[in-house]
Formats: C-alpha cells, sequence, structure tokens
C-alpha cells in the first residue's frame, strides 16, 4: 500500500526578472519518507525550499501540505503546521548559546511569544518551565550537552550545523526540510548524518525532504531523489537508478558521461550556469 502525500508540488514556476529559476515543477513527498533533492549548483533547489516554505511567492503553481493548500500561507503559518526547515548558511543566532537558541525556536509551538517568555509575563512560567526540560532532552539527544550555555557563535561549524538540526526538531514538526546538512561537515561526520536522519525519521514520524550534493549521503539515506537542472526536473527514481542515470552524470559532468566514463560520486559541479527565460 502507498503511503499518503505529505507535500505535493504542482508546477511551480519561479522567475527573478528574466532569469526563469523554477519551471513547472512538481514533486510529491509521502509520508515517512526521506526524499532528496539533487542538482548541479545554480539548478534551483534552495529557490524551490522557498517556495514550499513561503519565504518565495511563485508566479504560477500550488504547494499542498497534508491535503492542504498552503500556496499561500506566510512562513509562520506553514511552519505552525509542521514545516520546518534548516539553512545552507545556518539559521543560529550567534549570541545566543545552544539552549537558547532551541527555546527561541521552541516559542513555533509555545502559544505565546519568545519575548513573553523572556519577560515572564503572566501565564508563560510553568510553559517556560516545560519548554526548558524538553529543550534540555533535545540538546542531550543531539549531543550538546557539554555546549549548551556556550554562545552558538564561539562553536566550531560543525556543531553549529547540529544545533540548528536540534532547532528544527525544536517546533515539533512532521516535516523537516534540510538544505545541504552535510555541507561543512568532515567526512566521519557526514557519513554518521545518515544513520540519525533515519534514526530520527523513525522515531519522531517524520518526513524529510532535503537539499544535498554529498551523494554517498543521499545514497545511503533517501528512499526517493528528485534531480533538478535549469530549474526543470531532470529525472526522480530511487538513488541507484539516479546515479546510473546518462543525463544526470552528464548534467553533473558535463558531458562526461558521453565520453564513456564510468559515473564518479560525489559530484560538485564547477562552473553550472543558468538558462534565462
Ligand atoms: N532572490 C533572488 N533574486 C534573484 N535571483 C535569484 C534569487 N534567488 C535565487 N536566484 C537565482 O536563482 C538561481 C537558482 O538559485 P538557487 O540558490 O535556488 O540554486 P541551488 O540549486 O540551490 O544552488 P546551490 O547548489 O549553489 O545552492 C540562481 O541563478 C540564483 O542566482
Amino acid at each position: 500500500m502507498k503511503r499518503r502525500q505529505i507535500l505535493k508540488v504542482e508546477g511551480l514556476m519561479l522567475r527573478f526578472g528574466g532569469l526563469q529559476v523554477l519551471n513547472d515543477l512538481s514533486l510529491t513527498v509521502r509520508e515517512g519518507q526521506i526524499v532528496g533533492l539533487i542538482g548541479p549548483n545554480g539548478a534551483g533547489k534552495t529557490s524551490c525550499f522557498n517556495c514550499l516554505t513561503g519565504i518565495y511567492q511563485p508566479q504560477g503553481g500550488r504547494v499542498f501540505f497534508d491535503g492542504r493548500d498552503v500556496s499561500h500561507l506566510a512562513t509562520h503559518r506553514r511552519a505552525r503546521l509542521g514545516m520546518a526547515r534548516t539553512w545552507q548558511n545556518l539559521g543560529v543566532i550567534d549570541a545566543l548559546t545552544v539552549t537558547e537558541n532551541v527555546m527561541l525556536a521552541q516559542h513555533q509551538r509555545a502559544g505565546y511569544s519568545a519575548l513573553a517568555g523572556m519577560l515572564g509575563l503572566a501565564g508563560t512560567w510553568h510553559r517556560e518551565r516545560e519548554l526548558l526540560r524538553d529543550a534540555a532532552e533535545i540538546v542531550e539527544y543531539f549531543g550538546l550537552e557539554d555546549v549548551a550555555h556556550e554562545r552558538t557563535g564561539e562553536l566550531p561549524y560543525g556543531v553549529r550545523k547540529t544545533c540548528d538540526m536540534a532547532m528544527a526538531l525544536a517546533s515539533d514538526p512532521r516535516m523537516l526540510l534540510l538544505d545541504e546538512p552535510a555541507s561543512g561537515l568532515s567526512p566521519e561526520e557526514a557519513l554518521g548524518l545518515g544513520a540519525t536522519l533515519r534514526e530520527l525519521r523513525d522515531r519522531l514520524k517524520l518526513t524529510i525532504l532535503m537539499i544535498e550534493h554529498h551523494v554517498p549521503l543521499v545514497a545511503e539515506a533517501c528512499d526517493y531523489v528528485y534531480v533538478l537542472n535549469f530549474g526543470e526536473l531532470l529525472t526522480e527514481g530511487k538513488p541507484a537508478e539516479i546515479q546510473r542515470h546518462p543525463e544526470v552524470i552528464a548534467a553533473y559532468l558535463g558531458g562526461a558521461a558521453e565520453k564513456n566514463e564510468p559515473p564518479e560520486w560525489p559530484l560538485r559541479p564547477e562552473g553550472a550556469t543558468h538558462g534565462t527565460a
């Protein structure tokens, strides 16, 4: 039996001036899947995330989350429905400690603002204590307890990245959108991430859509992969099928496939340019 669709994207069109960034992009993510969104630099992956989360308003197309048309909902309302994302350039606030960052993210579901909580306004005290306890659990789950009270700006990149992930989970999402979770991590850290994502998915009944260039991670963690090129869907399939796909290899390697060279992964293409409309 097929799982329920939690995210359905229909015919997204996004233009900036003369630049056609997304062209009739459609994709589906089913509940409990880990789905990869890959493609050369400038293919439109982050722009797609920005359309899904409401940061960009596309000129055409629709986004459905759990059967509901969210195309015109503001970012915070989509987040409240259960969409959480991490950022390519990190969403942590450097001046706050790890625990404070996690608590800030939790206010998505607190029912009052972070400021009201900080000021201890009426009715927030009990809830703040609960949030603090939950934050401590999240911090521990991610192995951040030794740095819980340190400012994130003073921590190594890999640790800040983990904090960003902890923040995304702190809002108790149903779906996580991860923008390059392996970037900046050491090869060992990146390899460990696949197991972490699968465990998170299973334990928290999450669905994950991730942009990633680290193909070993995509191959290990993803159930299904969409490949974008010049804002259009090049192909889709299981990771093993994608890795053998001649057009995917060509898009990444700029014609190496035509020369019959064996596919080499991971691939971070050089000099990919974007078409104009
Ligand atoms: N706000 C914007 N204004 C103008 N152009 C934009 C904007 N956002 C994205 N673009 C353009 O859209 C194209 C796709 O960019 P996007 O960041 O979505 O690609 P990407 O696939 O995520 O690339 P990368 O792998 O390098 O992160 C690029 O040509 C980019 O310059």
